[in-house]
Protein backbone atom coordinates (compact mmCIF):
# COMPACT_ATOMS: atom_id res chain seq x y z
CA UNK A 1 0.00 0.00 0.00
CA UNK A 2 2.40 2.26 0.94
CA UNK A 3 6.03 2.89 -0.05
CA UNK A 4 9.26 4.32 0.82
CA UNK A 5 12.56 4.47 -1.77
CA UNK A 6 15.58 6.24 -0.26
CA UNK A 7 13.81 8.94 1.19
CA UNK A 8 15.69 12.01 2.42
CA UNK A 9 14.13 15.15 4.02
CA UNK A 10 15.09 17.31 6.66
CA UNK A 11 14.32 21.33 7.92
CA UNK A 12 16.68 24.28 5.82
CA UNK A 13 20.10 22.92 5.71
CA UNK A 14 19.94 19.82 8.65
CA UNK A 15 18.70 16.67 7.29
CA UNK A 16 16.86 14.21 9.42
CA UNK A 17 16.29 11.13 7.52
CA UNK A 18 18.80 9.12 5.40
CA UNK A 19 18.04 7.25 2.48
CA UNK A 20 14.79 5.21 4.06
CA UNK A 21 13.13 2.53 2.51
CA UNK A 22 9.59 1.58 4.06
CA UNK A 23 6.84 -0.75 3.74
CA UNK A 24 3.55 -1.21 4.76
CA UNK A 25 1.05 -3.80 3.39
CA UNK A 26 -2.58 -3.56 3.08
CA UNK A 27 -4.16 -4.61 6.60
CA UNK A 28 -0.78 -4.48 8.39
CA UNK A 29 -0.33 -2.49 11.29
CA UNK A 30 3.43 -1.35 11.72
CA UNK A 31 5.41 -0.02 14.15
CA UNK A 32 8.56 2.78 14.31
CA UNK A 33 10.40 3.03 17.02
CA UNK A 34 13.15 4.97 17.98
CA UNK A 35 15.23 7.32 20.62
CA UNK A 36 14.62 11.05 20.65
CA UNK A 37 15.24 12.87 17.83
CA UNK A 38 15.76 10.06 15.64
CA UNK A 39 13.57 11.02 12.77
CA UNK A 40 10.17 8.99 13.60
CA UNK A 41 7.81 12.86 13.41
CA UNK A 42 9.32 13.87 10.44
CA UNK A 43 8.93 10.51 8.83
CA UNK A 44 5.14 10.64 9.55
CA UNK A 45 5.32 14.76 8.38
CA UNK A 46 6.72 13.78 5.46
CA UNK A 47 4.00 10.75 4.29
CA UNK A 48 1.53 12.92 5.24
CA UNK A 49 2.84 15.80 2.96
CA UNK A 50 3.88 18.30 5.52
CA UNK A 51 6.86 18.38 4.54
CA UNK A 52 8.45 17.31 1.22
CA UNK A 53 11.74 15.07 1.06
CA UNK A 54 14.52 16.19 -0.53
CA UNK A 55 15.14 12.73 -2.50
CA UNK A 56 13.43 9.80 -2.92
CA UNK A 57 10.07 8.47 -3.78
CA UNK A 58 7.03 7.36 -1.20
CA UNK A 59 4.06 5.77 -3.39
CA UNK A 60 0.57 5.26 -2.29
CA UNK A 61 -1.58 2.55 -3.86
CA UNK A 62 1.21 3.24 -6.34
CA UNK A 63 0.31 6.88 -6.89
CA UNK A 64 3.24 9.50 -6.06
CA UNK A 65 2.84 11.13 -2.98
CA UNK A 66 4.96 13.41 -3.66
CA UNK A 67 4.00 14.95 -7.09
CA UNK A 68 0.48 15.24 -5.56
CA UNK A 69 -0.63 18.45 -4.03
CA UNK A 70 -0.62 18.62 -0.23
CA UNK A 71 -4.10 19.31 0.41
CA UNK A 72 -4.94 16.36 -2.25
CA UNK A 73 -2.99 13.98 -0.31
CA UNK A 74 -5.91 13.44 1.99
CA UNK A 75 -7.99 12.36 -0.50
CA UNK A 76 -5.76 9.26 -1.12
CA UNK A 77 -6.62 7.88 2.09
CA UNK A 78 -3.64 8.53 4.11
CA UNK A 79 -4.63 10.35 7.33
CA UNK A 80 -2.34 11.94 10.06
CA UNK A 81 -2.60 12.27 13.87
CA UNK A 82 0.16 14.33 14.82
CA UNK A 83 1.24 13.92 18.58
CA UNK A 84 -0.40 17.05 19.78
CA UNK A 85 -3.94 16.32 19.02
CA UNK A 86 -5.21 19.67 18.38
CA UNK A 87 -9.03 19.79 19.03
CA UNK A 88 -11.58 22.91 18.96
CA UNK A 89 -11.97 22.38 23.05
CA UNK A 90 -14.60 24.45 23.00
CA UNK A 91 -16.44 22.55 20.19
CA UNK A 92 -18.43 19.46 20.99
CA UNK A 93 -16.87 15.83 20.27
CA UNK A 94 -19.48 16.01 17.31
CA UNK A 95 -18.90 18.96 16.03
CA UNK A 96 -14.74 18.08 16.06
CA UNK A 97 -15.71 14.46 14.60
CA UNK A 98 -17.88 16.71 11.81
CA UNK A 99 -14.56 18.54 10.84
CA UNK A 100 -12.86 15.00 10.15
CA UNK A 101 -15.48 14.99 7.06
CA UNK A 102 -14.36 18.29 5.25
CA UNK A 103 -13.69 16.35 1.78
CA UNK A 104 -16.93 16.19 -0.06
CA UNK A 105 -16.91 12.53 -0.82
CA UNK A 106 -17.05 11.94 3.26
CA UNK A 107 -19.14 14.79 3.51
CA UNK A 108 -22.15 12.95 1.62
CA UNK A 109 -21.17 9.40 3.87
CA UNK A 110 -21.23 11.21 6.97
CA UNK A 111 -23.84 9.57 9.11
CA UNK A 112 -22.29 6.01 7.61
CA UNK A 113 -18.58 7.18 9.08
CA UNK A 114 -20.02 8.35 12.71
CA UNK A 115 -21.73 4.99 13.02
CA UNK A 116 -18.53 3.34 12.10
CA UNK A 117 -16.47 5.79 14.84
CA UNK A 118 -18.99 5.54 17.29
CA UNK A 119 -19.06 1.45 16.94
CA UNK A 120 -15.17 1.76 17.63
CA UNK A 121 -15.26 4.19 20.12
CA UNK A 122 -18.23 3.65 22.01
CA UNK A 123 -17.35 6.33 24.90
CA UNK A 124 -17.21 8.80 22.29
CA UNK A 125 -20.97 7.96 21.56
CA UNK A 126 -21.65 8.58 25.14
CA UNK A 127 -20.02 12.25 25.43
CA UNK A 128 -20.96 13.16 21.84
CA UNK A 129 -22.39 16.40 22.98
CA UNK A 130 -19.34 17.56 25.78
CA UNK A 131 -16.79 20.05 24.47
CA UNK A 132 -13.71 18.18 23.35
CA UNK A 133 -11.58 20.53 25.92
CA UNK A 134 -13.46 19.25 28.65
CA UNK A 135 -12.32 15.57 27.93
CA UNK A 136 -9.62 13.68 29.37
CA UNK A 137 -6.32 13.36 27.63
CA UNK A 138 -7.65 9.80 26.95
CA UNK A 139 -10.70 10.87 25.27
CA UNK A 140 -9.15 13.22 23.28
CA UNK A 141 -6.56 11.24 21.71
CA UNK A 142 -9.86 9.02 21.52
CA UNK A 143 -11.76 11.94 19.67
CA UNK A 144 -8.69 13.45 17.32
CA UNK A 145 -8.23 9.26 16.39
CA UNK A 146 -12.06 9.16 15.28
CA UNK A 147 -11.86 12.86 13.75
CA UNK A 148 -9.14 11.24 11.56
CA UNK A 149 -10.84 7.95 10.48
CA UNK A 150 -14.16 10.44 9.68
CA UNK A 151 -12.67 10.65 6.15
CA UNK A 152 -12.54 7.23 5.40
CA UNK A 153 -9.03 6.67 4.95
CA UNK A 154 -6.82 3.38 4.02
CA UNK A 155 -3.70 4.75 5.73
CA UNK A 156 -3.75 6.13 9.42
CA UNK A 157 -0.78 7.46 10.55
CA UNK A 158 -0.90 7.83 14.66
CA UNK A 159 2.18 9.87 15.91
CA UNK A 160 2.76 8.75 19.94
CA UNK A 161 -0.72 7.91 20.70
CA UNK A 162 0.36 7.21 24.24
CA UNK A 163 2.50 10.22 24.89
CA UNK A 164 1.74 12.74 27.87
CA UNK A 165 -1.22 9.62 29.13
CA UNK A 166 -1.27 8.14 32.46
CA UNK A 167 0.01 4.66 32.12
CA UNK A 168 -3.81 3.24 32.83
CA UNK A 169 -4.97 5.65 30.19
CA UNK A 170 -2.09 4.47 27.61
CA UNK A 171 -3.37 0.96 28.12
CA UNK A 172 -6.53 2.18 27.00
CA UNK A 173 -5.47 3.71 24.20
CA UNK A 174 -3.34 0.66 22.53
CA UNK A 175 -6.69 -1.08 23.34
CA UNK A 176 -8.53 1.01 20.83
CA UNK A 177 -4.95 0.54 18.00
CA UNK A 178 -6.19 -3.14 18.40
CA UNK A 179 -9.64 -2.32 17.65
CA UNK A 180 -8.83 -0.38 14.74
CA UNK A 181 -6.54 -2.56 13.11
CA UNK A 182 -8.82 -5.27 13.72
CA UNK A 183 -11.25 -3.64 11.77
CA UNK A 184 -9.25 -4.20 8.98
CA UNK A 185 -7.37 -0.38 8.64
CA UNK A 186 -3.70 -0.03 7.99
CA UNK A 187 -2.11 1.69 10.49
CA UNK A 188 1.60 2.76 10.80
CA UNK A 189 2.42 4.12 14.34
CA UNK A 190 5.19 5.73 15.61
CA UNK A 191 6.03 5.13 19.66
CA UNK A 192 8.38 5.44 21.83
CA UNK A 193 6.30 3.18 24.13
CA UNK A 194 8.15 0.34 22.68
CA UNK A 195 6.71 -2.70 24.66
CA UNK A 196 3.47 -1.47 24.22
CA UNK A 197 3.48 -1.13 20.59
CA UNK A 198 5.19 -4.33 19.87
CA UNK A 199 2.41 -6.14 21.14
CA UNK A 200 -0.01 -4.37 18.50
CA UNK A 201 1.95 -4.25 15.29
CA UNK A 202 2.84 -6.92 13.26
CA UNK A 203 6.01 -5.70 11.92
CA UNK A 204 8.55 -2.57 13.20
CA UNK A 205 11.29 -0.60 12.07
CA UNK A 206 13.50 0.57 14.37
CA UNK A 207 15.29 4.51 13.50
CA UNK A 208 17.94 6.11 14.64
CA UNK A 209 19.62 9.07 13.65
CA UNK A 210 17.20 9.27 10.55
CA UNK A 211 18.47 6.14 9.23
CA UNK A 212 16.36 2.63 9.76
CA UNK A 213 19.00 0.11 11.87
CA UNK A 214 16.36 -2.69 11.88
CA UNK A 215 13.10 -4.29 10.60
CA UNK A 216 11.04 -7.18 11.53
CA UNK A 217 8.29 -9.29 12.94
CA UNK A 218 7.10 -7.76 16.05
CA UNK A 219 8.80 -11.00 17.43
CA UNK A 220 11.96 -10.59 15.67
CA UNK A 221 11.94 -7.15 17.05
CA UNK A 222 11.59 -8.60 20.64
CA UNK A 223 14.67 -11.42 20.33
CA UNK A 224 17.08 -8.59 18.59
CA UNK A 225 19.62 -7.57 20.65
CA UNK A 226 19.90 -4.40 19.83
CA UNK A 227 16.35 -3.90 20.91
CA UNK A 228 16.55 -5.22 24.20
CA UNK A 229 19.27 -3.52 24.83
CA UNK A 230 18.41 -0.02 23.65
CA UNK A 231 14.74 -0.32 24.73
CA UNK A 232 13.57 -2.79 26.43
CA UNK A 233 16.01 -2.41 29.37
CA UNK A 234 17.26 -6.13 28.94
N1 LIG B 1 10.51 22.02 12.56
C1 LIG B 1 11.79 21.65 12.70
N2 LIG B 1 12.81 22.47 12.35
C2 LIG B 1 14.10 22.11 12.48
N3 LIG B 1 14.49 20.90 12.94
C3 LIG B 1 13.54 20.05 13.29
C4 LIG B 1 12.14 20.37 13.20
N4 LIG B 1 11.43 19.29 13.62
C5 LIG B 1 12.33 18.36 13.97
N5 LIG B 1 13.59 18.81 13.77
C6 LIG B 1 14.83 18.05 14.03
O1 LIG B 1 14.81 16.88 13.23
C7 LIG B 1 15.34 15.76 13.95
C8 LIG B 1 14.31 14.66 13.98
O2 LIG B 1 13.20 15.11 14.74
P1 LIG B 1 11.86 14.29 14.87
O3 LIG B 1 10.87 15.15 15.59
O4 LIG B 1 11.49 13.74 13.56
O5 LIG B 1 12.34 13.10 15.82
P2 LIG B 1 11.50 12.05 16.66
O6 LIG B 1 12.14 10.74 16.47
O7 LIG B 1 10.06 12.16 16.30
O8 LIG B 1 11.72 12.58 18.14
P3 LIG B 1 10.74 12.51 19.41
O9 LIG B 1 10.63 11.07 19.78
O10 LIG B 1 11.49 13.31 20.43
O11 LIG B 1 9.43 13.13 19.04
C9 LIG B 1 15.70 16.29 15.33
O12 LIG B 1 17.09 16.56 15.35
C10 LIG B 1 14.89 17.56 15.46
O13 LIG B 1 15.52 18.51 16.30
Amino acid sequence: MLELRAVNAGYGTFQALFDVDLDVRAGEAVGVIGPNGAGKTTLMRVISGLIRPSRGSIRMEGTDVVATPPHKIVSLGIAHVPENRRLFPQLSVDDNLKMGAFMKEARSHYAERLEVVFDLFPRLKERRHQMAGTMSGGEQQMCAIGRALMSNPKLLLLDEPSAGLAPVVVQQVFELVKRIRASGLTVLIVEQNVQQVLKVVDRAYLIEAGTIRASGTSAEMLASDTVREAYLGV
